[in-house]
């Protein structure tokens, strides 16, 4: 069966690209198959950087194609914050629960046509022995006011889709997968991949 692996530790992630890649036929591998690996910095202040500093670190020890997602939240309130630091927005050890109510406490007096916010995801394509691609996907939204939904994970629940009439946690993971960051960078991704001749599947 074709894999892909994908440099990330995170299992919210690792379920949005199964829903993706699984429809193809294709497994997804992640750090977690690979408890030996030790977890790299994020040093970078682009979403970029921070792809290529994970998926070239990982394809560099298993030398094989590796694919990384560094992705978050920006919201115009907050003049782009958390972006780059989403993961790390309430401090170092602190968890999505902590981040998204950060963010709400920072919005509590902004209302509603003040509250746009994207989501953006960088994914880096890094083969051995060939230069390393980036790609990324946006997705637009409001930030809800409360939580609202169960299903995906990160900021999801406080993430409104106004044509929906839906938080991105009250979606499937199909239907995330259909319009979110991450399902229109992996779209951009294929594409380049075709125009380019590459590919990013290990088979076996
Ligand atoms: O679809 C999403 N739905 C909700 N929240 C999301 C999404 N996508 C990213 N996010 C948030 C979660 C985390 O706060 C940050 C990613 O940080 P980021 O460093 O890329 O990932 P991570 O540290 O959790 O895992 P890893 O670096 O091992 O891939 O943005
Ligand atoms: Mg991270």
């Amino acid at each position: 069966m074709a894999k892909v692996i994908i440099a990330t530790n995170n299992k919210g992630k690792v379920k949005d690209f199964q829903s993706l890649f699984t429809p193809m036929g294709v497994e997804v591998t992640s750090l977690h198959d690979f408890p030996e690996i030790e977890e790299i910095e994020e040093t970078g202040t682009t979403f970029e950087e921070n792809a290529i500093l994970k998926a070239e670190h990982l394809a560099k020890e298993l030398n094989i194609p590796v694919i990384a997602d560094d992705s978050g939240l920006m919201v115009d309130a907050l003049e782009g914050r958390p972006g780059v630091y989403s993961a790390r927005y309430a401090g170092l050890h602190k968890n999505d629960e902590d981040n998204l109510q950060k963010v709400l406490k920072e919005l509590e007096s902004v209302p509603t046509e003040k509250r746009s916010a994207r989501f953006y995801c960088a994914l880096a394509l890094a083969i051995p022995g060939k230069e390393t691609i980036t790609v990324h996907g946006t997705i637009e939204g409001l930030i809800a006011t409360d939580k609202q939904g169960t299903n995906g994970f990160g900021y999801d629940p406080i993430f409104f889709l106004p044509e929906l009439n839906r938080t991105m946690a009250q979606l499937t993971a199909e239907e995330k997968g259909s319009l979110s960051h991450r399902g229109n960078a992996i779209k951009e991704l294929m594409k380049v991949i075709k125009a380019e001749g590459k590919d990013f599947f290990v088979r076996g």
